[in-house]
């Protein structure tokens, strides 16, 4: 007999959810087992095959995970008597961050029944996740709340205690479980209230729950673009003229090249990523914005420049609370290569500056050795540099931010009440004249 229209269509949506969960489960196998990024997973066409709701789903659900993952490996650990192996693993930890989330649990214990039923090598462990998911139904609801806020992993949690102290890392570990809202940058003048957000002291918009982007109001028009509020600060310290000669040497996506545009600026944006100067280029065009696009080595680029922005490729570590797979795939054993680099760029970048023009260094980093002790080196290193404190003195930025050498320190547990904010850390140099 044939399916009612109405059974079809709950039966395809009820596939399309479960192929979601299959794809979350792929993803967190890359990220706690091979030690990738999602963005790498997902440059690497993971979700290629799949439509772009389902591809979004799947993002979400590998991300909420990796957020409550602690604490479902807590609740999980009561009724294993064996580690399961880690796909296996993956799935019951989804299945009850899903639970924790509200989500109903005959659906969710029986797609994590489906998934692993049909997996060719753990099938027969499906009874095992049947019998765990059923217990995590009746546990979720009473425990989840109960549980700590997940901890950072210790290779990660060590050095930011000793930079900061328990107590700010705790407020770190908050916003990383709680997520981020979505920011945006607009150009100068435009008034984005139809957006509905909160207009932050910054000057960045703040929406909690804004959906699909690109439907918003004013994106096909180019009004504004995808930009943390942490994040657009570097460029309002630079505070590019009309008409300036401005290079941005690592910046690709763009977010700080449009911003230095859209100050009138002359701007020439170099990245090093062939792949990623796309990226500038469509949201150039997107806004209607210019700048001379460089492909290449910021260790490379010649001329002289009015000003100079250096936003240096780094641990990344500010933006866990939007990229919470990154200290679960990371274990810190690149970042001594990344702080020497950022040395030499901040050298090299020191020698595009003319006389009398400026720095600004920043890095979307926690770790001091990737931003104040950068600045400290280099204050030491060139006796025509000095800090410019004012620079940092804009709306919404507290003086107790400033730091000992004249910098800018960014914690994701600041404007905790507002939604926090990415970690960054910048400084303004200014060149003798
Ligand atoms: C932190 S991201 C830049 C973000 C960007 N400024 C923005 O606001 O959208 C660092 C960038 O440095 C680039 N990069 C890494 N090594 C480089 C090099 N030697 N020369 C130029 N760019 C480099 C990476 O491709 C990456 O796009």
């Amino acid at each position: 007999m044939s399916q009612s229209v109405p059974q079809a269509a709950t039966r395809a949506a009820a596939q399309a959810a479960t192929q979601a969960r299959r794809s979350a489960i792929q993803l967190l196998d890359q990220i706690l087992g091979e030690g990738r990024l999602l963005s790498e997973c997902l440059s690497a066409g993971m979700l290629d095959k799949l439509p772009p709701e389902d591809r979004a789903r799947a993002q979400r659900l590998a991300l909420e995970t990796l957020r409550g993952m602690e604490r479902a490996d807590r609740l999980l650990d009561k009724h294993l008597r064996k580690n399961p192996p880690l796909m296996v693993r993956n799935a019951l930890r989804l299945g009850t961050v899903e639970l924790a989330h509200g989500a109903a649990s005959h659906g969710v214990v029986n797609a994590m029944v489906e998934i692993i039923g049909k997996h060719r090598r753990h099938g027969q462990l499906k009874g095992l996740v049947n019998a765990v998911l059923r217990k995590m139904a009746e546990e979720v609801p009473v425990e989840w709340n109960r549980l700590r806020v997940p901890r950072l992993p210790k290779w990660l949690r060590a050095p930011l205690v000793q930079a900061w102290g328990a107590p700010a890392v705790a407020g770190m570990e908050l916003a990383q479980f709680t997520g981020a809202p979505l920011d945006i940058s607009g150009k100068p003048g435009l008034d984005l209230t139809a957006l509905g957000g909160q207009v932050l002291a910054t000057g960045s918009v703040r929406l909690d729950n804004a959906g699909q982007v690109s439907g918003l109001p004013g994106y096909d028009a180019g009004d504004w673009w995808v930009q943390d509020a942490a994040a657009a600060i570097p460029a309002r310290v630079l505070n590019a003229q009309p008409g300036e000669a401005v290079i941005d040497l690592c910046a690709a996506p763009g977010g700080k090249t449009l911003q230095v545009a859209a100050a009138g600026a002359d701007v020439t944006a170099c990245d090093l990523s062939e792949g990623r100067m796309a990226r500038v280029r469509e949201n150039l065009e997107r806004t209607g914005l210019s700048a001379t696009l460089v492909v290449g080595d910021a260790l490379e680029q010649a001329g002289q420049y009015d000003a100079v922005l250096l936003d240096a490729p780094c641990s990344a570590t500010g933006t866990m609370r939007r990229h919470p797979d990154l200290p679960h795939a990371k274990d810190g054993s690149e970042f001594g290569a990344l702080i020497e680099l950022q040395a030499q760029m901040l050298a090299h970048a020191w020698g595009l500056v003319k006389p009398g023009g400026r720095l600004v260094y920043c890095t979307c980093s926690l770790l001091p050795d990737e931003g104040e002790c950068q600045v400290e080196e280099a204050l030491d290193m060139f006796e025509d540099m000095s800090v410019n404190r004012e620079a940092l003195l804009l709306p919404g930025v507290d003086p107790a931010w400033v730091t000992e050498e004249g910098g800018l320190r960014l914690r994701p547990d600041f404007w905790a009440d507002l939604g926090g904010m990415d970690g960054f850390y910048i400084a303004c140099l200014q060149k003798a004249a």
